[in-house]
């Protein structure tokens, strides 16, 4: 009998180590909910994987077989199932934060003591950590290099789910609710969760949003990305099968349609970028990537995160950001950019403080992306923002987000403003502000005094 641990991957098809281990004999299922990763999770976050959970249940169900919960320390559980259910392989996918390999090197180890074989694939990525390299085998730092040979590599093609009679007969558990694994339920609209939504959002995708999204990604208003990235992070559908909807959608295309395949390819190059880095660098979680001279001299200011994290700045593209967190536990990529920017660059505080409320609301947080998404964005990470580049959020929104229709989607103290008006705020007397909308803030700050300042700072950590 073999054993899969479903981790990142609640899905059956497309399933690298599942796939191996019912190659090899009766597979049991097995979800373990460790209180050490609930201590890092977020209510929209945890209601995604319940929800995925449930449907995943029910396709083992449907084929004579169930999905086994347990909540406990994995090197404790793991062994004890093995023994209850006569075990020969206990099998999972890779996980490449520090953390997780951390565990898993422990979970080994204790089924080692218990006689137990194990193994891992590597599913969620389609290259493996040191497979893409340097000429001198180092990992790349820079993102162009690495996604040339990215681009050029094979892409293996899905795998298949197991047949029926490959999956033990065992009886499964009930899934716990959010609150039984102490959170309350999310006051944010979590998308759907599980294989069937994943494919239809890629299928709606790729009908047709793929061949505008290289323009199309940059506006917030327009919706025109795939909405992948929570199916992504829990693996709801498999990277390989999202690849193979891409390159059908390609091979009927041509041009600028050809192009834009090109980039939404080329974004799911920078998640296995990111992966990579991680993998190589576990401390960027807490510690910046990027060596300065001196430690860089971020704020401390309370109100001023307090403001940030409610959509209370007078910005008005930072605060829609924020409140769109708030709703939908998702803010568009252009618009993530855009606030974490302003939290570093404008507030002068820590990345590490937005990175923390990102973890906390984010239905698609991701180690990998959420460090790398912020410290690019602070100066402080692999192929970052140069420091001297400050985004202006207003005339970000203004470029991105012209008709303010984005803004006003979130932000419904400024519906009926305007957008020239809403687009200069910041230049507008408090009193016309007053006038033009009853209870949206004045500026926070001064974008044109804080860029400076920001550029002293970064140039005392450089020790100019
Ligand atoms: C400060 C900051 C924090 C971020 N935090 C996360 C995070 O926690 N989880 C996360 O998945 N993405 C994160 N991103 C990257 C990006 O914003 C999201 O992946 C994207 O907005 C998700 O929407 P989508 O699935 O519609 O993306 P699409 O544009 O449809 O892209 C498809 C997929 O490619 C990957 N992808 C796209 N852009 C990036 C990128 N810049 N870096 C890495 N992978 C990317 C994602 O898996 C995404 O689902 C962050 C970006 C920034 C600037």
């Amino acid at each position: 009998m073999q054993l899969h641990w479903h981790r990142r991957d609640v899905r059956a098809a497309d399933n690298r180590g599942l796939s191996a281990a019912a190659a090899e004999g009766d597979v049991v299922p097995v979800f373990v909910f460790d209180d050490a990763v609930l201590d890092h999770a977020g209510a929209s976050r945890v209601q995604f994987l319940v929800d995925a959970l449930d449907e995943l249940r029910a396709w083992y169900r449907e084929r004579g077989s169930d999905l086994v919960v347990r909540r406990g320390d994995p090197r404790t559980v793991l062994p004890e199932l093995a023994a209850e259910h006569g075990i020969d392989r206990v099998v999972w996918n890779e996980d490449y934060s520090g953390l997780a390999r951390e565990r898993d090197a422990a979970v080994r180890r204790a089924l080692d003591e218990a006689g137990v074989r194990s193994e891992s694939f590597h599913d969620a990525i389609f290259h493996e950590p040191g497979s893409i390299t340097t000429n001198a085998g180092d990992p790349y730092s820079v993102y162009s290099y690495f996604w040339k040979k990215w681009r050029d590599r094979e892409k293996p093609a899905p795998v298949a789910a197991p047949e029926s009679d490959a999956l033990a007969s065992v009886s499964g558990d009930p899934i716990p609710t959010c609150s039984d694994l102490g959170f309350e339920r999310p006051d944010a609209d979590v998308p759907e969760a599980g294989t069937d939504a994943a494919r239809r959002r890629l299928a709606e995708f790729c009908d047709d949003p793929i061949y505008r999204y290289a323009e199309g990604r940059e506006y917030p208003a327009r919706d025109a990305t795939s909405g992948l990235s929570p199916d992504l992070k829990f693996g709801t559908i498999g990277i390989r099968e999202v690849y193979e909807a891409t390159a059908e959608a390609r091979a009927s295309a041509a041009g600028e349609r050809d192009e834009s395949v090109g980039e939404f390819q080329s974004q799911l190059a920078w998640r296995e970028f990111y992966s990579h880095v991680l993998r190589y660098n576990p401390n960027v979680v807490a510690e910046n990537y990027k060596e300065y001279e001196n430690a860089i001299e971020w704020r401390d200011d309370p109100e001023a995160l307090r403001a940030w994290k409610e959509g209370q700045t007078g910005y008005p593209i930072v605060d829609a950001g924020m409140r769109q967190l708030k709703a939908e536990a998702f803010v568009h990529n252009r618009v993530r950019m855009i606030v974490a920017s302003f939290l570093t660059k404008d507030l002068l505080l820590d990345w590490r403080e937005g990175y923390a409320h990102f973890r906390d609301r984010l239905v698609d947080h991701d180690t990998a992306n959420d460090t790398g998404g912020w410290q690019w964005a602070a100066s402080t990470g692999t192929d970052a923002q140069p420091y001297f580049r400050i985004f202006n959020p207003m005339t970000q929104g203004e470029r991105y987000d012209p008709d303010a229709e984005y803004i006003r989607r979130y932000v419904p103290e400024l519906r009926d403003v305007p957008a020239a008006d809403i687009h200069r705020w910041h230049e507008l007397s408090p009193t016309r502000r007053a006038e033009l909308s009853e209870g949206y803030p004045d500026p926070i700050v001064d974008h044109a005094e804080r860029r400076e300042d920001a550029i002293a700072m970064f140039e005392a950590a450089r020790g100019d």
